[in-house]
């Protein structure tokens, strides 16, 4: 896993044509990871739009991670899962999802955290947030020596997030980050397929 990380925003996900479209520019751009975050609650909804990502995914050899929702993973056949401290924790996710379907796991600022998610078995370790997030305002903030740190502890695959564009990450790369994951850089711009393509250029 390496290079850019997609994560749509909720209001796209109430649209799911253009949600669709969105991510269709973004994958043309280069986005090798697609995060469906969709904080509602439309079941009916989230799930035809899960079963649709899932496809156009496949089309551009991507991966389809969904935030939060084990059995919306099951359900659309997606290829993981995205968890941070308030969602399933890793043992019960892994034992739902078995040994193929990925799973991500929040560390935040925390190497502790990172060595128990790798040792519990995750896929990738994310850690942020590495600037101010206009997304999620609240989140606690990651340095860059963190993910240096966190680099010679474990050959996991890397994620930084957290107001990362395609202007700020190359430091973050160059520190050991295999995945950069933008909400706003990517599905804020205007066209999405170049701003995907400028943050996937980072990666040589
Ligand atoms: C790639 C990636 N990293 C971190 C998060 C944050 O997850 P979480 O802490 O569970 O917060 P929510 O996204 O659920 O609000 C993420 N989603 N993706
Ligand atoms: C969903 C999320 N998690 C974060 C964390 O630090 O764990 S920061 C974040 C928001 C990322 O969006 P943007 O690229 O628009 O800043
Ligand atoms: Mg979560």
């Amino acid at each position: 896993m390496r290079g850019l990380y997609a994560i749509t925003p909720t209001t796209l996900c109430l649209d799911p044509p253009r949600l669709l479209t969105a991510v269709a520019s973004a994958l043309r751009g280069g986005a090798r990871v697609v995060q469906y975050r969709d904080k509602t609650h439309d079941h009916a909804r989230r799930l035809a739009s899960a079963r649709a990502l899932r496809t156009l995914c496949d089309r551009h050899r991507a991966k389809l991670i969904i935030n939060d929702d084990v059995e919306l993973v099951l359900e659309a056949d997606a290829h993981g899962v995205h968890l941070g401290l308030d969602d399933m924790g890793l043992v019960e996710a892994r034992s739902r999802l078995g040994p193929d379907r990925l799973i991500g796991i929040t560390c935040q600022d925390s190497l502790a955290r990172a060595r128990a998610a790798s040792e519990g078995g995750a896929d990738y370790l994310a850690f942020g947030a590495f600037f101010p997030s206009r997304t999620k305002p609240d989140a606690r903030q990651a340095t860059r020596e963190l993910l240096e740190q966190a680099r010679v502890t474990t050959s996991l695959p890397l994620c930084a997030i957290g107001g990362i564009t395609a202007q700020n990450c190359a430091p973050l790369i160059a520190a050991g980050a295999d995945l950069i994951a933008a909400v706003e850089g990517v599905f804020a711009a205007a066209d999405i397929e170049a701003a995907a393509r400028a943050y996937a250029r980072q990666f040589g």
